[in-house]
């Protein structure tokens, strides 16, 4: 439990960063140059009635309208629905003056009230569209009796963190509690810290969900008044979703209560989910042109086709050498699909980034780390000037590192969303930033999920010294690693859409733990039989079975 006026790291750093370079900024100042911009420019936006909830309208009636040549925060405050002291705060602790096209878009019907639907473009500002008109609520109404007032929920533990972060900072100078409520640290620590009522409550669903069933705690949650979900496309679909469900049957229904979903991607099946969750005359609003992907157009994206499973680590290798050949701060971002595979990966890197000239640190955020480890690998990165960082999707949605000049994604993200995200680390506020997918033959089929966006076709050789220094490096990475890493390949590719038949996966997974270029070793790991079994492989040839389970001899 922290006070408002307290900790204040990662948003601080980011509070003086603009949208010089286009982007954002731009976008809202094009809405404006003409007094009202041409129809196809305008962030779509309408107020929701059940027939219109399965598509976003092209009617542009919110009041939400940018009434000044650049959309300002101040325009907001004369037009009387922010509050003065708020308009300060935001000039003051962010130094923020002018509205993203999100923020200009969204923010004037969220204030006067109404539920909300938004969607824009990865790192465009969709945090603080949601925070502002929560600290206001935390300023109106006082609630009849002790109670949290605004909640968000985030997907990931860091994003909740990082939210916490620029929430305080933005609640410095007044008197508002925040706390976050994440898996990984103590429980009883943070129930205490939810009984004393924070105003402001950022967490993620699992705790969420134990709070609100916890008897003791239910007091707390009796006057909730501003209900967000940051990633709601994530939070609606199948992993969160029953979690979801029940946090919003838990909540004690008030008609008062506004409910904001925030995503860069809303496929059609969560436009109709909420058209359930908000209440009617929700404000729809999208910020991304019909004719517009999801993605960048300042961030260039490419696609390397590699040969065979073995060339993937030379290959990264040989992409991350003339990347940072042509900048001069590269700092990268590398998605793995599993936490054993990012472990891999990171491992092997850190054998190699000390060779680079300059100096390449490597850094590694996964769910298998420790909560405290992810968090100060998290605020290194943040802080770090060059380096590589590998992560798993953990950080795929909504991590705002500053300055990321590449983000690389190594094997088929698990959807098109993920794609989105995961390419959003990098081109953040504007910024510019570069865009790579590796993937090997047996990924072909995840392409047609990105068949319309503009990822050109990328061609590069690994050398010999690439393999010599790859495998080199492999050889030092511990082989409870690889076998991790190789039981962990097989469960993803297994559940992929168009993936390997069983046969094919496994001798893919042996070449892999096997061949040159790959794991290094001289046999492949040996697989419990009941993961074997969980996994739908049993009685594939090729398998080394053991009764044993892992780490239990
Ligand atoms: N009005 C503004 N002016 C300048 N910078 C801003 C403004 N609003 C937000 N930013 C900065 O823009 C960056 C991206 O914002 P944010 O993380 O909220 O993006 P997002 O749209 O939520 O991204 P994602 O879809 O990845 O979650 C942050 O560093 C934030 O501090």
């Amino acid at each position: 439990m922290d006070n408002g006026t307290k900790g204040m790291s990662r948003a601080g750093r980011g509070g003086s960063r603009g949208f010089s370079r286009g982007g954002a900024r731009g976008g809202a100042r094009k809405v404006s140059q003409a007094g009202v911009a041409p129809p196809e420019k305008r962030p779509r936006m309408d107020i929701a009635t059940p027939e219109s909830m399965s598509q976003f309208s092209t009617a542009p009636t919110t009041p939400a309208e940018p009434s000044s040549a650049t959309p300002l925060f101040q325009d907001l405050a004369d037009q009387g629905v922010l509050k003065p002291n708020l308009l300060q705060a935001i000039h003051n602790n962010l130094k923020y003056k002018t509205m993203t096209e999100v923020q200009a878009a969204t923010m004037g019907s969220i204030l006067e009230g109404k539920d909300c639907l938004a969607q824009a473009k990865t790192g465009t500002g969709k945090t603080l569209a949601f925070l502002i008109p929560a600290i206001q609520t935390l300023m109106g109404r006082p609630p009849t009796k002790k109670s949290i007032r605004a909640i968000i929920v985030s997907p990931t533990r860091e994003l909740a963190k990082q939210i916490t972060d620029e929430a305080r900072l933005l609640m410095t100078g007044f008197n508002f509690r925040s706390h976050t409520s994440i898996g990984g640290l103590s429980t009883s620590k943070d129930q205490k810290a939810v009984l004393t009522c924070p105003d402001l409550l950022i967490a993620t669903p699992g705790r969420l969900h134990d709070h609100l069933s916890n008897p003791s705690l239910k007091a707390c949650f009796t006057e909730v008044q501003f209900f967000v979900l940051d990633e709601a496309d994530q939070l609606l679909d199948q992993g969160f979703s029953v979690a979801l469900n029940k946090i919003m049957a838990l909540l004690p229904p008030t008609p008062k209560r506004q409910t904001l979903l925030f995503s860069a991607t809303v496929p059609n099946t969560i436009k109709q989910l909420a058209g359930k969750l908000l209440r009617p005359g929700y404000a729809l609003i999208n910020t991304i042109n019909e004719t517009d992907v999801g993605t960048h157009e300042r961030i260039p994206q490419f696609l390397i086709h590699v040969p065979s499973v073995n060339t993937v680590l030379p290959s990264l290798l040989a992409l991350i050498r003339a990347e940072q050949a042509s900048t001069d701060k590269f700092k990268a971002v590398i998605f793995l699909p599993t936490a054993y595979q990012t472990k891999l990966f990171a491992e092997h890197f850190t054998h190699i980034g000390s060779t680079l000239t300059p100096f390449l640190p490597t850094y590694e955020i996964h769910s298998r780390l420790s909560q405290s480890k992810r968090e100060k690998t998290a605020d290194e990165f943040r802080a770090a000037k060059t380096g590589v960082l590998f992560s798993s999707d953990v950080s795929a949605r909504g991590m705002d590192f500053p300055d990321v000049t590449h983000v690389i994604q190594v094997g088929q993200p698990s959807n098109r969303e993920q794609y989105i995200h995961r390419l959003g680390r990098t081109g953040r506020a504007g910024k510019s930033g570069k865009g790579f997918l590796i993937l090997a033959p047996y990924e072909a089929a995840y392409l047609t999920q990105i068949k319309d966006l503009p990822l050109a076709p990328h061609t590069l050789a690994p050398t010999s010294t690439d393999f010599e220094v790859s495998n080199s490096a492999m050889s030092r990475v511990p082989e409870q690693t690889k076998n991790r890493a190789y039981s962990a390949w097989l469960g993803f590719y297994k559940q992929q859409k168009g993936a390997l038949k069983p046969q094919a996966l496994v001798q893919m997974a042996n070449e892999m733990a096997c061949g040159k270029g790959g794991f290094g070793l001289k046999l492949p790991p040996l697989m419990w039989t009941q993961t074997v079994g969980k996994m739908g492989l049993k009685g594939v040839e090729g398998l080394r079975l053991t009764k044993v389970k892992p780490g239990s001899d």
